[in-house]
């Protein structure tokens, strides 16, 4: 029988819900708290949790990726008193079901009960999800899981993938895996810079030409577009590609037919299509500057690559992976990282993402020279003073409430000259982690002292620990 889950904090809420549920034959379990929600569910499994928002001890909306990490996977439906737009985006793109707002009338709740559970055991019945190789690519926090999910989607089925993300993110690295993991590995993987692409040399460079075709033209010339017969054709920077070339692109995307200059007749050919932009299409398919139909045309599957800002718990793992890389490219055994260093790197803007995370230990292991370990010494000046200064910054805003036993708490994740401020969800979880790691430092890891301090429950405090990769 399946199992829901009520997280709510009006009593009469979880009454009426427990009453609905248990008429329909399904076993209901109440928590007036976050912390006893995050209990229950490591306690057993469950298939759906209706989830408040608004909780007495945090918001419903940040333990998110904690409930849906939780030993049954369970369907979250977000059922909140106070519905606001902002909220219901990130819900959605959190992966919840639905997003209910209080009071909802009885039959809706029934509705999206029976629907999210059939979705549910249809998703049992499914087979499990291909296993991916992943070599090269690192990430183990719950966003970067769930663009896996999808790279696995991507990878099973031939329609047209738009990688969006700021540069460095790691979209070419994805088209690649994307590729390699798909029916097309064994094809080739032909890369297109569209940002170089004029109108006098667009043609020939995609769709080739034939001898004599022009002055210079002096034999035979297959285009991109042929290369990639079999394989993947990755059009890079997609959002540069000027408005007058875009209908050229929708059309030979569509026929994938095309005809090589100077030659009358129509070629072929057999390729899968991924596009990659850290343009906001969208906005400028508002502001006509790219097609709408070659925009829905791009976006069969979507996957936006989030910023390495907004997703911390993977700095650690990649900076491993990338000095391993580089002392082994060097030559050299590699060095071990001192705790302060990953501080640093946990707290700066990285707006340059992992391509500027790669970069900038790669200038730390030649700083570090011999030595075995890497110091925050070795790190690039310019980036600790940044570091340093947000702190100081941060320390001049209104401080949050410090909890007890810390220290007054550093504005974390700024490091342009003019200030910049964080979203209030990305500062909290901030301050969350600072407080853990200041909590586990004061008490020596002793866990009872821990608890007691924090006053968390055991299951809570270590679904926080689990959710901040913080090693105990
Ligand atoms: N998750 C990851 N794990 C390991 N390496 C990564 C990861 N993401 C990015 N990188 C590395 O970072 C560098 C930049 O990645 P990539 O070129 O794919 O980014 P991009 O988003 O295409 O950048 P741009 O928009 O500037 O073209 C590459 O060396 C890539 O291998």
């Amino acid at each position: 029988m399946s199992r829901i889950l009520v997280i709510d904090d009006d009593i009469q809420v979880c009454e009426t819900m427990h009453s609905l549920i248990s008429r329909m034959q399904l076993t209901c379990e109440n928590a007036q708290t976050l912390t006893q929600g995050l209990e229950r569910l490591e306690a057993a499994a469950f298939d759906v949790v209706f989830l408040d928002v608004h909780l007495p001890d945090g918001d419903g909306l940040d333990a998110l990726p904690t409930i849906k990490e939780a030993p049954s996977k369970p369907e979250v439906i977000i059922l909140t008193g106070k519905g606001d737009p902002d909220g219901a985006e990130l819900a959605i793109k959190g992966g919840v079901w639905d997003y209910l707002v209080k009071p909802s009338p009885i039959k809706n709740i029934m509705l999206t009960l029976n629907r999210v559970l059939a979705y549910r055991k249809e998703k049992k019945r499914q087979k499990p999800p291909m296993a991916l190789n992943l070599e090269h690519v690192i990430g183990k926090s719950p966003v970067m899981r769930a663009c896996f999910d999808l790279v696995a989607q991507a990878a099973q089925c031939d329609s047209n993938v738009l990688i969006t993300g700021e540069t460095g993110t790691g979209k070419e690295l994805f088209a690649r895996t994307i590729h390699a993991n798909s029916l097309r590995a064994n094809g080739p993987f032909i890369p297109v810079d569209c940002a170089a692409l004029t109108e006098t040399i667009l043609e020939s460079i995609l769709f080739g030409h034939v001898k004599g075709a022009f002055t210079g033209a002096d034999r035979d010339r297959t285009g991109l577009v042929k290369q990639a017969d079999t394989g993947t054709l990755f059009l890079d920077e997609i959002g540069e590609l000027p408005v007058s070339l875009q209908k050229t692109f929708l059309r030979f995307l569509q026929e994938r037919t095309f005809r090589p200059v100077g030659d009358h007749r129509e070629t072929q050919s057999d390729f899968r299509l991924i596009a990659a932009t850290n343009r906001d299409l969208e906005t400028m398919v508002l502001k006509d500057s790219f097609r709408e139909d070659l925009y829905f045309r791009l976006k069969t599957i979507l996957l936006p690559l989030p910023p390495l800002r907004q997703r911390k718990q993977d700095i650690k793992p990649l900076a491993l992976y990338f000095i391993d890389q580089i002392c082994n490219i060097q030559g050299k055994p590699t060095k071990g990282i001192d705790g302060d260093v990953f501080a640093i790197l946990e707290q700066y803007h990285w707006r340059g993402n992992v391509r500027e995370l790669a970069n900038t230990l790669e200038r730390a292991v030649v700083a570090a020279g011999e030595g075995k370990t890497i110091f925050a010494m070795h790190l690039p000046p310019d980036i600790r003073i940044k570091v340093v200064k947000n702190q100081l910054q941060g320390r001049s805003l209104p401080a949050p409430p410090s909890p007890p036993g810390t220290d007054p708490l550093p504005h974390p994740g700024i490091s342009d000259p003019c200030p910049h401020i964080p979203a209030l969800r990305e500062f909290r979880s901030d301050m969350e982690k600072r407080y853990l790691q200041n909590l586990m430092q004061e008490t020596r890891n002793d866990l009872k002292k821990m608890l007691k301090l924090s006053g968390l429950s055991r299951s809570h405090f270590y679904a926080l620990i689990k959710k901040h990769g913080i090693d105990v």
